[in-house]
C-alpha cells in the first residue's frame, strides 16, 4: 500500500479527496473506501495496462474478502504522469467519484455502509495530499 487510513468517520454527503501525480510509466492504482481491507463499498482502479485492460477504470466491491460484480466505466480522464485529484463522496445508495474535467463516476453503495471508516491508495500513484471536506 502507497497509504492506509483507518478509524475515520467520513459522514454521508462529505468529501474525500486524493490529489497526487501518477508514475510515468504506471500500469494501475486503486483508491479503496469502506469499512476496513475486506469490506470495500467502492475499489475505484484505474487501468492503464493491467489484466488486460488498456485504459480502462474498474470499479467494484468487496464484502468479507469477496469481490462482487466489476463495473467498467466509459471515460478515463487519465494521463501516465499527469497529476490528477479525485474526490469521492457518497450516500446511502451510492458513491460518486469527482475526476478532472467535471467527469463523475457513480457506483451503487452495495454494503449499504453509513459511514467510511478505511482509506487505501495501492500502485503507480504519488500522493500529495489527502483532504477531508
Ligand atoms: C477475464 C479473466 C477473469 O476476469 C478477471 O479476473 C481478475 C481476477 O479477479 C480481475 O482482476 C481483479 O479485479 C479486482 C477488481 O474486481 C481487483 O482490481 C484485483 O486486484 C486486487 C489487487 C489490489 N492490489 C493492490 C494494488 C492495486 C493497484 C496497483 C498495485 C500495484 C501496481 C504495480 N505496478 C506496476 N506493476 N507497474 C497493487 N493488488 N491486487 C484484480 O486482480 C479482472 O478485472 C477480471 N477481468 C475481467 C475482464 O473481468
Amino acid at each position: 500500500h502507497v497509504l492506509v487510513a483507518t478509524h475515520l468517520n467520513v459522514q454521508p454527503g462529505e468529501c474525500i479527496k486524493v490529489k497526487g501525480k501518477i508514475f510515468p510509466e504506471a500500469k494501475r492504482f486503486a483508491v479503496n473506501v469502506g469499512k476496513d481491507s475486506g469490506n470495500l463499498m467502492l475499489h475505484f482502479n484505474p487501468r492503464f495496462d493491467s489484466h488486460g485492460d488498456v485504459n480502462v477504470i474498474v470499479c467494484n466491491s468487496m464484502e468479507d474478502g469477496r469481490w462482487g460484480t466489476e463495473e467498467r466505466e466509459a471515460d478515463f480522464p487519465f494521463q501516465q504522469g499527469d497529476k490528477t485529484e479525485i474526490c469521492i463522496s457518497f450516500d446511502t445508495t451510492e458513491l460518486t467519484v469527482k475526476l478532472a474535467g467535471d467527469k463523475e463516476i457513480t457506483f451503487p453503495n452495495r454494503l449499504g455502509l453509513e459511514n467510511i471508516e478505511y482509506l487505501s491508495v495501492d500502485g503507480d500513484f504519488a500522493i500529495k495530499a489527502i483532504k477531508f471536506s
